[in-house]
């Protein structure tokens, strides 16, 4: 029998008030693939995801993880949110932060059980930070904070790992040893990837989806020119690896 994909929408729409925020969206990502998720700002990515952990549900269409919906299939996602801070003095060690990603019904503050020294190390070894166990988590930089939220999804064990825009704040060799991570990781899970840096998913993702409210297309990496016009706006251009407006 042939595996469930890892993801399916199948015509899913979407909208938080009277206006559709998605429309008609259809996507298969088969397990162990690499997708990358582009498209502009509002375009609907964020909530993709959103509908994909459950979080929303949608009005149309139908969302299988793993061939289940998405509530029946939490335990096999994982998620790094977009723009994830904490203030210098934030009180909680990377051990602890890891840890949530392991709680469910637990709340933040339950004291450890047996196994979570052990998964938790696991995770942050598999980043490659494990030293960085007992830091507060207000004192790592950005790309280390990214790799212990990466942790965080990793340390339940996922066959889906979503991520909306992780490499929005790290530098340019920060991003070269994330995609390496991000290799690593794929043999064991499909991963989808949200991202406005196009030139440089181009090169590391095996596929793309452009949504820009539905989906303007999708397919095997990497992007051409015309289809980011298509997406973008006839100004859009690429150059180096980045994206970039030109007036
Ligand atoms: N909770 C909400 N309530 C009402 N409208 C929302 C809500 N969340 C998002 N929207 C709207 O839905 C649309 C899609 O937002 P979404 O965050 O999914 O886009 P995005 O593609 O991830 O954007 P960006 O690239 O800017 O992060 C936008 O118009 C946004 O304002």
């Amino acid at each position: 029998m042939t595996p469930a994909p890892a993801l399916e929408f199948s015509h899913v729409g979407f909208s938080y008030g009277t206006a559709p925020t998605l429309e008609d969206v259809s996507l298969r990502v088969g397990a162990g693939e690499f997708w990358a998720l582009i498209g502009p700002n509002g375009g609907g990515k964020s909530t993709l995801l959103k509908l994909a952990l459950g979080l929303l549900v949608s009005d149309s269409g139908e969302i299988r993880i793993f061939g289940k919906p998405p509530a029946e299939a939490r335990a096999r996602v994982g998620y790094v949110p977009q723009f994830a801070t904490f203030p210098r003095d934030f009180p909680l060690a990377v051990e602890q932060v890891v840890l949530q990603g392991r709680l469910d019904s637990r709340n933040w503050w339950h004291p450890m059980r047996k196994g979570d020294h052990a998964a938790i190390r696991t995770a942050l070894d598999r980043v490659g930070v494990a030293d960085l166990v007992a830091r507060p988590i207000g004192s790592l930089s950005g790309g280390q904070l990214q790799r212990v939220m990466i942790a965080r999804a990793l340390v339940a064990d996922p066959t889906l790992l979503l991520l909306d825009e992780p490499t929005a704040h790290v530098d340019t060799d920060a991003e070269t040893s994330f995609f390496d991570l991000l290799a690593g990781l794929r043999n064991s899970m499909a991963i989808v990837m949200v991202s406005h840096d196009v030139g440089l998913v181009s090169r590391h993702v095996d596929h793309i989806a452009c949504l820009k409210r539905t989906l303007v297309w999708h397919g095997a990496a990497p992007l051409t020119e015309g289809i980011l016009a298509q997406l973008y706006g006839a100004s859009a251009r690429l150059v180096d690896h980045r994206l970039t407006e030109t007036s």
